[in-house]
């Protein structure tokens, strides 16, 4: 599973979370190709390169154009539905704004349909929140990681006037969060970046185990007396830190084509190039189509993320002019690949967990057959022992069967 670690020791900002996204290696082309779906051109956006006490990182800057808009959350809830943007783009960037109008709702003493969320409500607070979302579900991250929060000190001036930091709104989105003030002066975290961090993040603290792939830095506006920078941490999560403790649940697409001219031999290829590009599955059916033709319903399970490419894949592949597009939910039992030891030789089993305990137990059909072959001894017996080895190695773990 893709994660994302978050080093807030100089805060987080909607902007400082763009640039460490931008940083780590979101195509800053297509972060404005997918933004442009949102019909709002009262903005130009920049990228920079900046050095904050020596250190590289990339500054995200969203010059508005419209002078000061006060919108309303239903204001903001119609330019995002009304968007092109991918539905589950639109349910986290609302989710996130509803999270920040809430606070500000409470810290003014009104109702959330009041607020005209001010700064918040400015452009560059929708483009930071639809950026940072876009950014995630393009990097293709799953689950999100934060280190405690350096909110900094002193006072900030707002529409309103001076505001204590961490400013009224930012301390109440980080509720439950934990955060410091060290000798900085000076507003480090800010509402958006504690409404986006605490939407997508549930864990708070030193680095999870991750095998480290991407590195971004995100720098803010201000020079500090530290590097005033947000640093992500991209890598896949080591398996201990998937959790044991129960069902994973996520989202997925499945892409549906039926297709009843095209010739068998290339569906081998086809297959070969969907997984590479990183399907989760991919599979065929035979139905029996109009005018009575024998066809096949291709079926295809991928991350939001690599739908464009595996619509290239399909489009490119096969002869279909047209594909189904359906969002599905999945439920994921945490699983171990564990190796064991036979009288034919070792071979991996994925062992899957449920409620702390192992409720499923496959040994891996690659080394079956691997092991048949070596052996001559029928694949069935060799799937056979290599269960048992697996079931007596988790009696005498903290994961007995069931
Ligand atoms: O103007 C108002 S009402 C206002 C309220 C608050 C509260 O915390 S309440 C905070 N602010 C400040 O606005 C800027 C912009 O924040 P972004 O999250 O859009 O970057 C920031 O300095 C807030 O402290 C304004
Ligand atoms: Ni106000």
């Amino acid at each position: 599973m893709k994660a994302a670690y978050l080093d807030c020791f100089s805060g987080i900002s909607g902007d400082m979370l763009l640039g460490a996204l931008v940083d780590a290696g979101l195509d800053f082309n297509l972060l404005q190709r997918d933004l442009a779906g949102l019909d709002l051109d009262e903005y130009e956006l920049y990228e920079q390169k900046v050095l904050k006490q020596g250190i590289r990182g990339t500054q995200i800057h969203v010059h508005a154009l419209e002078g000061h808009v006060h919108r309303h959350l239903s204001d903001i809830q119609a330019i995002i539905g009304r968007s092109a943007l991918p539905p589950q783009v639109k349910e986290k960037s609302l989710e996130i704004f509803t999270r920040l109008g809430k606070a500000e709702a409470k810290i003014h003493g009104t109702d959330i349909e009041q607020i005209h969320f001010h700064e918040v409500g400015a452009v560059d607070a929708i483009v930071d929140i639809v950026g940072a979302v876009i950014g995630f579900w393009r990097l293709g991250i799953e689950r999100v990681f934060a280190s405690p929060i350096h909110v900094g000190k002193g006072f900030v001036k707002a529409a309103h006037g001076l505001l204590p930091v961490p400013a009224p709104a930012t301390l109440e989105l980080l509720t439950g969060v934990p955060i410091y003030a060290q000798d900085v002066e000076g507003e480090l975290a800010t509402p958006t970046g504690a409404a986006i961090v605490t939407a997508y993040c549930r864990e708070f603290g030193p680095f999870p185990k991750i095998r480290v792939e991407r590195i971004g830095y995100g720098a803010g506006v201000k020079d500090l007396t530290i590097p005033n920078l947000l640093r992500l941490t991209i890598g896949e999560l080591a398996n201990e830190d998937k959790g044991q403790e129960g069902i994973r649940e996520g989202e997925a697409l499945t892409l549906e084509v039926n297709i009843d001219d095209m010739n068998p031999e290339c569906y081998d290829y086809l297959f070969e190039k969907l997984f590479q590009a990183g399907a989760m599955d991919v599979y065929i059916q035979t139905i029996q189509m109009k005018k009575n033709r024998p066809a096949v319903l291709l079926t295809v399970q991928t991350p939001y993320h690599k739908l464009e490419e595996m619509r290239r894949i399909l489009f490119q592949e096969t002869t279909t002019i047209g594909l189904r597009v359906y969002p599905i939910k999945k439920y994921m039992l945490p699983y171990e690949l564990l190796t064991v030891e036979t009288n034919y030789g070792s071979a991996k089993v994925k062992v899957a967990f449920m409620e702390g305990r192992a409720c499923t137990v496959s040994p891996e059909y690659e080394d079956c057959r691997r092991l048949a072959r070596l052996t001559g001894e029928p694949l069935k017996h060799i799937y056979e022992e290599i269960k048992e080895k697996a079931k007596i190695l988790l009696y005498s773990t903290k994961y007995p069967m069931d």
